[in-house]
């Protein structure tokens, strides 16, 4: 698949230099992108801007309308999209399935809370005064996503900005462009007027640089690292930049004493391994208190050595293997480092070149310690690594001892230690005896250095929204 870039409702980008796209599994070429920059992302920037009025303008359902005929395009194209996430990505069928469900459960979902952005009457301290809240878009805004979700990561930005009446220009990851690209034609398909959606690919720091630069970009949404958030939160100091940041996280997973044996291997499991690991809320520490220590690693070792490595486009594939060679040499970084400071591997702990150059293992490693780059640094990767704690105030001072603030899990049965041990932990998205949380009815993003602002929920269409208020004298 060639994908092009699309802007003011044109497919361009055939005479720029291309960027080939790789399949992670394989090595070989799935498709090329256009190598745009600076000069192409303006002219998306200015369609975005000219488009803006009428756009805004129109009713909510109208975007309704247009937003659900979009809905409609995804599903009825899903084993096509699924196969090019795949390919480009590399997580397996069913898991590109699934995402596919995701990413429309959050246009169905902005589809309707566009019906819902109400303003507000305020009571006058005066006679002859009426004071009202009013909400209006916020304007063109900038969409940048990463390669680990190309398709939920986009929805979760283009429904909640297309309800609330902006238009877009998308900057999907160099590594996962073409369902971007995909999901796009289908905006165009839908009937989108031309300029409400923008798509262009190539060089992130040009096209972020005109992006962050652009005056006429009143808001930049971001997916991605941590170290990128700060950079774009720098350029957009700026022009004071509406910002929205979900960064990188370092999950702990808490496994107390009480704990349902089931649910707390069941919940890590899912955790830790959708997506072979490379998600920003995936369990990247795992805090077992001392009663239950050998029991779970015993369950979960078994649940994981069970675990096929392989193609994602094969049916009993369950991890896929990593987005590139770099993320490859970063978990084994991480994995050697915890064995060279006295970590155990239960299960796994190398490459497995065998299914190809960008695979690793399933890993669990035990008598893990603080002390530990994988305890300190998200790995990103299909490794479970598995401390011993006495205390749940230990396991709360151990789980919060971390810049990030994402995500965090708890497996408890009993109500008010799980109550009090969430309470006290400064995660943005709490699982409780869950694993899997992520949801488009509810708002997802961090604390600390995780992030800005929330994605889904009623919350989410709010960052999209400038509040007016008006006092009316009669
Ligand atoms: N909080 C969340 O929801 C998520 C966080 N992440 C985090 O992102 C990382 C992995 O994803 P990646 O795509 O590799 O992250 P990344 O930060 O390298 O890239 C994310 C996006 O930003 C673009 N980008 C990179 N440098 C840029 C710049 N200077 N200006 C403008 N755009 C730029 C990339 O091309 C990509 O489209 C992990 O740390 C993960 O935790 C990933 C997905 C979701
Ligand atoms: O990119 C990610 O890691 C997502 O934010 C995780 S989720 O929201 O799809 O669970």
């Amino acid at each position: 698949m060639n994908g092009l870039n699309y802007i003011n409702g044109e497919w361009t980008g055939q005479q720029l230099e291309q960027k080939n796209i790789y399949n992670p599994a394989t090595g070989d070429i799935v498709g090329t992108i256009p190598k745009a920059g600076a000069k192409e992302t303006s002219v998306a920037i200015d369609a975005a801007a000219a488009s803006f009025k009428s756009w805004s303008e129109a009713t909510v359902y109208e975007r309704y309308r247009l937003l659900k005929e979009w809905a409609k395009l995804i599903i009825d194209q899903k084993e096509e999209i699924a196969r090019i996430m795949t390919l480009e990505m590399g997580k397996p069928l069913a898991e590109s399935r699934g995402e596919i469900d995701y990413a429309v459960s959050y246009i169905d979902w902005y589809a309707e809370e566009g019906k819902r952005i109400y303003g507000e009457v305020i009571p006058s301290h005066k006679p002859n005064n009426r004071m009202q809240v009013w909400k209006k878009p916020v304007g063109v805004v900038a969409a940048i996503t990463p390669w680990n979700f190309p398709a939920a990561m986009l929805t979760r930005k283009m429904a909640p900005a297309f309800a609330a009446g902006c238009t877009v220009v998308v900057k999907p990851s160099g590594e996962t462009p073409l369902t971007a690209i995909k999901l796009v034609e289908l905006c165009h398909e839908a009937g989108f007027p031309a300029g409400v959606v923008n798509i262009v690919t190539g060089s992130s720091t040009e096209i972020g640089g005109e992006l962050m630069g652009n005056a006429k970009v009143k808001k930049v949404t971001f997916t991605g690292s941590t170290a990128v958030g700060k950079k774009l939160m720098e350029q957009g100091a700026k022009q004071l930049k509406r910002l929205s940041l979900e960064l990188g996280g370092h999950a702990p997973i808490i496994i107390l004493d009480d704990t349902d044996l089931d649910k707390a291997v069941e919940g890590t499991m899912a955790s830790k391994f959708r997506n072979a690991g490379q998600t920003c809320v995936c369990g990247n520490r795992i805090y077992v208190q001392e009663g239950i220590y050998d029991a779970f690693i015993e369950r979960f070792a078994e649940k994981v050595k069970s675990m096929k490595l392989g193609n994602g486009l094969n049916s009993d594939t369950d991890i896929g293997p990593l987005i590139n060679h770099g993320a490859v040499e970063k978990v084994e970084e991480h994995v050697n480092d915890a064995v060279s400071k006295g970590a155990q591997v239960v299960v796994g702990g190398d490459r497995n070149a065998a299914a190809g150059d960008n695979y690793y293992a399933p890993t669990v490693l035990k008598d893990v310690n603080a002390n530990m780059i994988v305890m300190k640094e998200e790995t990103f990767g299909p490794v479970a690594p598995i401390q011993k704690v006495r205390t749940d105030a230990e396991a709360i001072q151990l789980a919060n001892d971390t810049p990030y603030g994402l995500a965090a899990y708890v497996f408890t049965e009993n109500l008010s230690r799980g109550m009090k041990l969430i309470e006290n932990l400064d995660y943005g998205v709490v699982g409780w005896n869950e694993g899997i949380v992520s949801a488009a009815q509810a708002p997802f993003g961090g604390m600390k250095e995780s992030g800005v602002g929330r994605e889904g929920g009623h919350q989410g269409i709010e960052d999209f929204l400038e509040k007016q208020y008006v006092s009316i004298g009669i």
